[in-house]
């Protein structure tokens, strides 16, 4: 028993399926027995029809007889002869049937060891044996090994008083009510609880047994002797508890006794000329019962049937005799014939009760379906919920938050987010709100309730608020703003006040809303289009108000990311609420480098630390933080798919290549005359960023297809990291861009499709200039917003002509400026196009053998990494982005894949 209170898990298998096969074994043998029965009947039924049962004999004469020829019980010598059996019925009586029920418990009293405990019965206890070797079939050998244990030590202990009462009261006739069921498990848990504690008692006996043994022993011998001696086994008293495995093994223990001592085989089908014969016309029935109108049960005299039939099972109290009957109106008639044959008066005629019984396992039966309905639906649910353990579709309204613990998950320290200063500066008042409160409350200062981050996607805004909630050790609160959304109406803003509540039960904390602008965008601006979105409204509502909800002492903050600050409402941004901005934008060259710092710590690489980052910071202007760290890993991809036992510059080239311009396209083969067009193309480019004071000088390019239609590529050395631009750099670069084209023109008969995405950009400089940046004297100093959706242009259409008119001169002055450097140069351009032509890829240093030193001097931080001394490429290397529109403070466009 103890063995299997120590093993819970074990308790409710070994229950359950203990459980299950008994409640299969008995069920099963009722059934055989009953059809045993009946077809053994039927067959008698026909001895019966044709044997002359004998007269009816006064069983006080039966009585006198066995008396006065044998003093003794007859069932104690086996004497058939007493208490005469009606011929062809001693099948009822007989012992050698099996389903048969037990004698009643005689007085014998072996082993019992608790004193406290009623000891069972030598029957019960060959009883309690023949149920274990039914069940133990069906078990696993380790369970049933426990299941003997828990068996043995009925055997040896007995069972309480109280149990032994209630078994006894039922083996009487008492009927098995739910209050006895109740009481009947309950002690059998106190007698599971007993035989643990005697278990712990004993063991604790022997330890101390053992402790004195060592006490006395010889100190070396002890030493010696101390890892050899077992340790006690068992388990401790605080191991103990009833939880749902004992229950179980309670129930079912409880179950086994009762069946043990109160037999289920005690009631017996006859028909109604046995009933007659038998027991109605020698006067031995008290009562009969109509059970649900189709069966009778029948009450004998007990004291008289024991006299006749001393061997009868009837003579025990709740043992029943039944027979079925046709109908009740037929019952009665033959009843009444009966009792008229044998001329019984009315006064002493046999009195009939009706009574309508329900089965228990009809019960269960009938609410089956409904409890599998209910489970299944309980089932479905908790599954529906999936990881979160929320409850399934009846948690739709739980937030769906994910928290991170401080200790375990979030390990993420302002140290790992490089670059970003003033955003940490920023955001390091909220980590110190979170961990010294009082210093600002002290003074009166409300602390700031959230803060939105906004910038360009994987700028590291998750990573800092993170780091924040790393930093102040306290719990965070992740969410994305989409996952408000449901297709269920109120979801949202359910899901708000959980998560919030959810806050404010673990203050303090922070919590992290990542694409706010899902849910936050303008009310005004999404109603103009569609109809807006009311769901989407009501939880922006929500989580207004919960912002405002909290008390300044609160200590719970709100931090939101998302890429488009400008649509948030603006009821979110008031202070009170969110109310910081920190705009974290694409990192400069220094913060290239401190990133590119953190993640090259992950990885295996012999380069000079200081020289790698640099290099690495000024090839990729315009990457992000996540950029960054995809091309370290991309690069130790690279190193590992080609056996390499570091990473090296040339992988981290390759990444940054693979990564601007996508995969080379090996598979696509260009025709001869193609090659050439790029080739010339891509050399028209170069000599204009050679020549050009405020072009990019050429570092790399490729005339091997990559990505999506690309089929050329070029890196240039970024003049350096701008933030305005003059009209003199615009127009270099806008005749830098128009090169390819001014080149094909040059070279060949005729133009290829290849510029296309050239005249793109030249065109949105030139507009930019001519609409934004007031650079054309024509229209002056105007600012035209483009908005796409505006049916309207906000000008006239005379200068909606002036504009086209300015762009057009813009792109002709730039094009008349390329075609006369690519005239003077044409020879150039064929040198550079030729050498790509044979070699594909061209590097800076190609450029200065081809061309000479260029002419004017280079950005000197971005140079040094390209003097074609340090690298492991030397001068081969890669791509400042192409000349752009761009504002200064507009975000460097990273791709620059050619032609
Ligand atoms: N300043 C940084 N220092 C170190 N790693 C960075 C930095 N910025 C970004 N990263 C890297 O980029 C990954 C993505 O960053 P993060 O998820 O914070 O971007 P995000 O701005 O939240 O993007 P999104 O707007 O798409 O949600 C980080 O896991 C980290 O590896």
């Amino acid at each position: 028993m103890t063995t299997l209170l120590r093993r819970p898990g074990n308790l409710a298998k070994l229950s359950r399926s203990a459980l299950d096969s008994t409640l299969r074994s008995p069920s099963r043998s009722n059934c055989l027995s009953a059809l045993h029965t009946s077809r053994f009947a039927a067959l008698r039924l026909r001895t019966y029809a044709t044997v002359n049962p004998g007269d009816p004999k006064d069983p006080k004469d039966e009585k006198n007889t066995e008396s006065k020829q044998d003093g003794n019980s007859g069932a104690k010598n086996g004497d058939r002869s007493q208490g005469k059996t009606a011929r062809g019925f001693e099948y009822l009586y007989s012992n050698s049937d099996p389903l048969s029920p037990p004698p009643p418990p005689g007085g014998q009293n072996q082993g019992s060891t608790t004193p406290k405990y009623a000891p069972l019965t030598a029957e019960e206890k060959e009883a309690l044996d023949a149920t274990f070797a039914m069940i133990r079939k069906t078990l696993p050998s380790s369970q049933s090994k426990d299941l003997m244990e828990a068996f043995e030590e009925i055997k040896r202990n007995g069972v309480p008083p109280e149990l032994r009462e209630i078994l006894d009261n039922l083996k009487n006739g008492k009927t098995l009510d739910l209050a006895t069921v109740s009481k009947l498990v309950r002690f059998t848990s106190k007698m599971v609880r007993h035989a643990a504690e005697q278990k712990v008692a004993n063991e604790a006996g022997r330890r101390q047994a053992f402790e004195q043994t060592k006490k006395e022993g010889d100190q070396q011998q002890k030493e010696g002797r101390k890892g050899s001696i077992p340790e006690p086994q068992g388990f401790k008293v605080a191991d103990f508890r009833i939880d749902t495995g004992t229950f179980l093994i309670s129930v079912f223990v409880a179950y086994l006794l009762y069946r043990t001592t109160a037999p289920s085989e005690n009631a017996k089908e006859i028909t109604w000329q046995e009933f007659r014969t038998a027991f109605f016309d020698k006067g031995l029935v008290e009562k009969l019962t109509v059970v649900n109108r189709g069966r009778v049960r029948v009450d004998l005299h007990r004291e008289a049937t024991a006299q006749m039939y001393p061997e009868s099972p009837a003579v025990h109290n709740n043992f029943h005799y039944y027979f079925s009957i046709g109908s009740v109106e037929a019952f009665e008639r033959r009843l009444d014939d009966a009792q008229q044959e044998l001329n019984i008066p009315s006064s002493e005629q046999i009195p009939v009760a009706y009574t309508d019984e329900i089965s228990w396992l009809g019960t269960l039966f009938s609410f089956g379906p409904t409890l599998l309905l209910i489970g299944s639906v309980f089932w479905l649910s908790r599954r529906a919920s999936g990881s979160g353990g929320q409850s399934g579709i009846f948690g739709v309204g739980k937030s769906r938050a994910k928290r991170y613990n401080h200790e375990t998950e979030i390990r993420v320290k302002f140290k790992d987010v490089a670059g970003m200063d003033e955003a940490k500066m920023e955001i390091m008042e909220f980590v110190s709100f979170l961990k010294e409160p009082g210093q600002y409350q002290r003074l009166g200062a409300k602390i700031p309730r959230g803060a939105i981050l906004s910038g360009p996607p994987g700028t590291g805004k998750t990573l800092l608020a993170k780091a924040t909630a790393g930093e102040s050790g306290v719990p965070f609160f992740s969410v994305s703003g989409s996952e408000f959304v449901e297709m269920f109406v109120g979801v949202g803003p359910s899901r708000v006040r959980d998560l919030f509540a959810n806050a404010r039960k673990n203050t303090p904390c922070i919590i992290f809303i990542d694409e706010i602008d899902a849910i936050g965008k303008s009310r005004a601006k999404a109603g103009s289009f569609g109809g807006g979105n009311d769901e989407r409204e009501s939880t922006l509502n929500q989580i207004l108000t919960e912002m405002d909800g909290f008390n300044t002492s609160d200590q719970v903050v709100v931090l939101a990311g998302t890429n488009r600050p400008d649509v948030l409402d603006k009821a979110l941004m008031r202070p009170g609420r969110f109310d910081r901005h920190i705009a974290i934008d694409r990192p400069t060259m220094d913060g290239r480098k401190q990133i590119f710092l953190v993640h090259l710590r992950k990885i295996v690489t012999h380069v000079d630390m200081e020289y790698l980052t640099g290099r690495l910071a000024a090839l990729t202007p315009g990457f992000s933080g996540a950029d960054i760290a995809n091309c370290v890993n991309e690069a130790a991809l690279i190193a590992a798919r080609t056996s390499a036992t570091t990473v090296a510059m040339t992988h981290f080239e390759q990444a940054i290549e693979r990564i601007i311009g996508g995969l080379e396209k090996k598979s696509l083969v260009l025709s001869p005359e193609e090659k050439r067009t790029v080739a010339y193309h891509e050399a028209g480019h170069a000599i204009c960023g050679w020549y050009f004071k405020y072009a990019d000088p050429l570092l790399k390019v490729s005339i091997i297809p990559r990505g999506q239609g690309a089929l050329g590529y070029a890196q240039y050395l970024p003049a350096g990291e701008t933030y305005l631009m003059n009209v003199h750099q615009l127009m270099d670069r806008m005749a830098m861009t128009l090169a390819g084209r001014v080149s094909e023109e040059l070279h060949f008969d005729t133009v290829t499709s290849g510029a296309s995405d050239d005249f793109n950009k030249v065109t949105r400089m030139a507009t930019a200039m001519v609409t934004k940046w007031g650079m054309s004297k024509a229209i002056g100093y105007l600012y035209f917003e483009e908005e796409d959706q505006k049916l309207h242009k906000p000008f006239s259409e005379e200068t909606a002509r002036n504009i086209d008119h300015e762009v057009r001169r813009i792109v002709d002055e730039a094009y008349n400026q390329c075609r006369s450097l690519l005239t003077e140069k044409k020879r150039e351009i064929g040198l550079v196009a030729e050498e790509l032509l044979a070699k594909e890829v061209l590097g800076r240093d190609d450029l200065v053998r081809l061309l000479g030193k260029r002419p004017f001097e280079d950005n000197k931080e971005f140079a040094k990494y390209f003097d074609g001394t340090g690298g492991a490429l030397g001068g081969k290397s890669a791509p400042p982005p192409p000349p752009s529109e761009r504002r200064p403070d507009d975000p460097p466009e990273v791709a620059s894949p050619v032609i």
